[in-house]
């Protein structure tokens, strides 16, 4: 899907707002999501992305602004008439319900004849590979079997929109893993208009079409992952993506292809200066690099961009170790290399000299 231009919107938030008392959980939020689309809510705790879904769900009242699905403004329709699945991260299933009651609930509710209720839910089973377990009790299953029925019950209705409120986040990592396999190949299936919430920026860049993240209330970048993780919108992106080196403000210098930033108490960076880099020399700049975009010079290594510090420490992570190093004037930077060589290469307190590739860093204008 594309990044600026989704299809027609499948659902509209037009200066969306609440306010609880004098604080704002949501400030002004429009937002165009596209038929069939995979948009996550990201952001860390607090930042209104429960309050943002709760209010196209339905259960909260916005204190300003209009929802529209499908063209229609449903601000003041009633929850169970919106049309809407919803998947919350404690399940809410019936506990002393089947798991094929639990299904039927929704399709009951709305008074669908019994043939028909047994043939959708029959599907929502198959779709969610629970066959087998139709007549055994909620209590009576899994953290991640109950997930599925919750899916399950979700999708049954067969909603114009699915809303997944951090559906993953009580289970373990391994089955949290496979769960995300199993919601990626059910958006595929069913082409559902899907707005997810989540805290988790690995999820987030690993099932959307586009992330839209969030602080504060307000919506700080919407882009698609690759773009989001490449090219953050400013400091706040940048930091809450990914791992990163937030540089100190640097002053900016342009002469013909190549650029520098002079590091104060840190010294020089320089590189051939990519197309976006449209600064004008002289400018304070921030630079974002990420940690596998800094690596340990080659022992008697020469050349441009190469500063030293001491090792503080070293984290093992099985395929590659995060390296922190102590930088005058830079503060804390890491290192991302492959295997666990440097631990015995370069102990904790011993001095090491880092490369910095500057034309792969995110540069933004210091304010
Ligand atoms: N009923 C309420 N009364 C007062 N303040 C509220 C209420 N619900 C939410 N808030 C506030 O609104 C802001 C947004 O809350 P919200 O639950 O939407 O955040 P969130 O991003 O979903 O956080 P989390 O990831 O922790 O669930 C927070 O500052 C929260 O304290």
């Amino acid at each position: 899907m594309n990044a600026t231009s989704p299809a027609p919107a499948a659902v509209e938030l037009v200066r969306v707002r609440k306010e609880f008392g004098s604080a704002v959980g949501v400030a002004d939020v429009s937002l165009k999501i596209g038929q069939g689309e995979f948009l996550t809510l990201l952001g860390p705790s607090g930042c209104g992305k429960s309050t943002l879904l709760g209010m196209i769900a339905g259960f909260l009242t916005p204190t300003a602004g209009k929802i529209v699905v499908d063209g229609v403004d449903i601000t003041d329709v009633e929850p169970y008439r919106r049309d809407i699945g919803m998947v919350f991260q404690s399940y809410a299933l019936f506990p002393h319900m089947n798991v094929f009651d639990n299904i039927a609930f929704g399709l009951r509710m709305r008074k669908l004849p019994k043939a028909d209720i047994a043939v959708e839910v029959r599907r929502a089973i198959a779709m969610m590979k629970l066959e087998g377990f139709e007549e055994r009790r909620v209590s009576q299953l899994s953290g991640g079997q109950r997930q599925r029925v919750a899916l399950a019950r979700a999708i049954v209705i067969r909603p114009k929109v699915l809303l997944l409120d951090e559906p993953l986040s009580a289970l373990d990592k391994n089955l949290r893993a496979q769960m995300q396999v199993e919601l990626s190949e059910l958006h595929r299936k069913t082409g559902l208009t899907t707005i997810f919430v989540t805290h988790d920026q690995g999820e987030a860049l690993s099932l959307s079409d586009r992330i839209v993240v969030m602080n504060r209330g307000e919506v700080q970048q919407v882009a698609a992952p690759v773009e989001l993780y490449r090219t953050p919108a400013n400091g706040f992106v940048a930091s809450f993506i990914g791992e990163i080196n937030a540089l100190p403000v640097a002053r900016y210098e342009r002469a013909g292809a190549e650029a520098a930033l002079v590091l104060p108490g840190a010294g020089r960076l320089s590189a051939a200066a990519p197309a976006h880099w449209d600064f004008t020399h002289g400018v304070e700049v921030r630079a974002f690099l990420r940690p596998e975009h800094v690596r340990p010079a080659r022992p008697g290594e020469q050349g441009p961009n190469i500063l030293r510090g001491v090792v503080a420490a070293h984290i093992y992570q099985g395929s590659h170790t995060i390296t922190r190093v102590e930088m005058e004037g830079l503060g804390l930077i890491e290192t991302r290399v492959t295997g666990a060589d440097i631990v015995g290469t370069h102990p904790v307190g011993a001095p090491i000299a880092l490369v910095f590739d500057l034309g792969e860093a995110v540069l933004l204008a210091a304010r």
